[in-house]
């Protein structure tokens, strides 16, 4: 049989393995570039589009936060298309073994502007003189009661002008509405490689551990939060990217 890939996320393949929560540690990390990407319709575009509303948005003298910035990708993207001088992007993410993989992607990207990296929680994170903070899949892993808290940081933490990419993956209120779009979320796995064993076992696994919420229930967060406006402009089955003005 030939070696699989070494970096296929098999994290659920094996049947006669205990589900345990998910959790971003060395084994998720190794694989998580093909995880997310098989796991996530959309990703790759939400990445690329966000290197061109960074390119829109970015102002001299001003930083780049990515939250939850896990292998660098966001960075990685922001910072090839980005003409902006005098920019630096800030990384944070509490998982070391994300951050430990993570500066091997930026080489690029630190030829042109500075890249600091930041193994913390998001919540201790300061933000200060932002243009651009992007939280990708991330507030989603943050427990419910304190994801105002920390939108509010952030929009205090944006300079005028400034901007919120947040993407995530979302709920619907409505039963069936929600039970088809998890269905086509499935099968977009499924047309990924994913086995029905190991959707199942993700799907356990993030229960209670990623908790996404709806459209209407982060409008009215950004909005509580003292953004002006938001819009979203990228939705995928039961993904979706908002862009919130401060
Ligand atoms: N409290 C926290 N503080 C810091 N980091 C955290 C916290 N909670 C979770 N993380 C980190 O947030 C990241 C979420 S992944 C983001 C993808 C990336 N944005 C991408 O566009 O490729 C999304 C996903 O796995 O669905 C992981 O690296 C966690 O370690
Ligand atoms: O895989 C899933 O079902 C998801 O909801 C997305 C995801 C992607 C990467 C880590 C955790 C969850």
């Amino acid at each position: 049989m030939p070696e699989p890939k070494a970096n296929k996320d098999q994290v659920y393949a094996d049947p006669r393995a205990q589900v345990a929560a998910f959790a971003f540690d060395e084994r998720v990390a190794d694989v998580f570039d093909d995880m997310i990407r098989r796991s996530v319709p959309g990703y790759g575009m939400t990445l690329s589009l966000l290197g061109i509303i960074a390119q829109h948005y970015a102002k001299p003298g001003t930083r780049i936060y990515d939250l939850g910035c896990s292998l660098g990708a966001g960075i990685a993207s922001m910072g090839a298309q980005l003409t902006t001088p005098d920019v630096s992007f800030v990384g944070v993410d509490n998982s070391a073994a994300m951050l430990d993989r993570c500066r091997p992607n930026l080489a690029t990207v630190e030829k042109q502007h500075t890249v600091e990296l930041l193994c913390q929680d998001i919540q201790k994170t300061p933000i200060e003189n932002a243009s651009i903070v992007a939280l990708n899949f991330t507030l989603q892993f943050i427990p419910k009661d304190e994801r105002l808290e920390l939108l509010t940081r952030i929009r205090e933490g944006l300079a005028p002008g400034g901007i919120l990419v947040l993407s995530e993956k979302i709920l619907f209120d409505d039963p069936q509405i929600q039970a088809d779009l998890t269905t086509l979320h499935h099968d977009f796995k499924r047309s990924q490689g994913y086995s029905d064993l190991e959707i199942a076992q993700k799907r356990a696994a993030i229960e209670n551990v990623l908790v996404p919420e709806t459209i209407d229930a982060h409008e009215a967060r950004l909005s509580a939060a003292g953004f002006a406006r938001d819009e979203i402009w990228l939705q995928c089955f039961n993904f979706a990217s908002f862009l919130a003005f401060k």
